[in-house]
């Protein structure tokens, strides 16, 4: 297994945001070079790679995702293999993802099942999301899976620890990007002016009472403000103002509710400040919602392998792409434990190497169970 954690090493090394992971492609590539290639068929979409592994007798084909983009952050963790490209990091495990995905093809290579396998390296899982675009390609029309897997590693379990649940895992999510234009001026003339800082601010007070006054309590929602940018310099009133933020609901009907509350608030900070305002909803990711009979079918599985504790676990305000897969092929996602003290998107996230080896032997045997009967 160290073979897949220094491959692990190598991808954390080049991190890189979406559609622009060309190294991570030309590394997979490469490796995938190094297989016997007799049962293997490798075709390129965008920056990402589909991988089928022909089955010897094949009646149907399983469908395993992979996402490979990395986010822009600084990594802080002092870790000899850090990235080596300033202000990208893998701080949401797509380095993971992609070792045990090799792990996997390394092994069904050399001992092939009755059915075809399909692995799909997905590019921009992050932003603007690569899984709808991948899913509408010829290729994957015509290796279309019967069923689909996937991963997301989890800091807050324990190595051999899998967590799931059937029905809704994660969230439906929405990018936010709102544009403020008023009327600049100098500091000392501000009855003159119609200030984006102050618009800004109150703005992102104001959304705070969506969930807090909106939503039903008994549903839930998120409204985050990630980044806010506006204004020149001290003593220049500014002119324009952007924020930043995503929102998250446990229903796509929910979604349209908080959309249309926040289109009113922002109507009324241009009204109450004077200003316009631009609203971009950016990218947006189906709920990842488990289909119940093979999700329950995997959970006895893996629990019944005795190495492997399963957590029933409750649907988390995260997002991920792998839901528009989901929605058209049946499958599940599930966490992975990996035990770091600091969580995804942090700069010191730290998974458990070892975690890598315990998913490897968790799906070669789950995948054999599903394709060799
Ligand atoms: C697992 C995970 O952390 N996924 C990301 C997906 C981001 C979607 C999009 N860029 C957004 O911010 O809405 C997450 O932040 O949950």
């Amino acid at each position: 297994m160290d073979t897949f954690i220094n491959i692990r090493r190598d991808l954390h090394q080049i991190p890189e945001l979406g559609f622009q992971e060309y190294k991570t492609q030309s590394y997979l590539l490469e490796y995938l070079q190094t297989l016997p290639q007799e049962r293997m068929e490798v075709k390129t979409w965008k920056t990402g790679v589909f991988v089928k592994i022909k089955g010897l007798n094949p009646r149907k084909t399983v469908g395993y995702r992979a996402d490979i983009d990395g986010l822009p952050i600084t990594e802080e963790t002092g870790l000899e293999f850090k990235s080596v490209h300033e202000g990208r990091m893998h701080a949401c495990g797509h380095d993971f993802h992609m070792s045990i995905a090799l792990g996997l093809i390394h092994h069904f290579v050399m001992y092939p099942v009755h059915d075809n396998l399909l692995f799909m390296f997905q590019p921009a899982e992050e932003g603007p999301g690569g899984a709808e675009p991948m899913l509408k390609t010829d290729i994957m029309k015509e290796w279309k899976p019967d069923m689909v897997v996937a991963l997301h590693i989890a800091p807050e379990y324990p190595v051999g620890t899998v967590a799931l649940k059937e029905g809704l895992l994660f969230a439906n999510t929405s990018e936010l990007f709102i544009d403020l234009k008023g009327k600049g001026g100098h500091a000392a003339y501000p009855h003159k002016t119609n200030d984006m800082v102050i618009a800004a601010c109150s703005l992102v007070t104001q959304l705070q009472t969506i969930v807090s006054r909106n939503v039903d309590p008994l549903d839930s929602a998120v409204v985050t403000i990630g980044k806010i940018t506006g204004g020149t310099v001290q003593n220049i009133i500014a002119e324009k103002a952007r924020i930043e933020g995503t929102i998250r609901t446990l229903s796509p009907e929910s979604m349209a509710k908080v959309k249309q509350r926040l289109m009113s608030i922002v109507r009324g900070i241009e009204v109450g400040y004077e200003c316009e305002a631009e609203v971009d909803f950016g990218a947006m990711y189906h709920q990842v919602y488990n289909e119940p009979v093979l999700t329950r079918e995997f959970m006895e599985f893996a629990g019944n392998m005795g190495q492997f504790k399963v957590v029933e676990c409750k649907e988390a305000m995260t997002g991920e792409d792998f839901g528009y897969m989901l929605k058209e092929i049946p499958g599940f996602m599930f966490w992975l434990g990996v035990d770091s003290g600091f969580g995804l998107h942090h700069s010191r996230l730290n998974p458990d190497e070892k975690a890598i080896g315990s998913a490897i032997s968790l799906l070669t045997s789950y995948i054999q169970y599903k394709c060799s009967s």
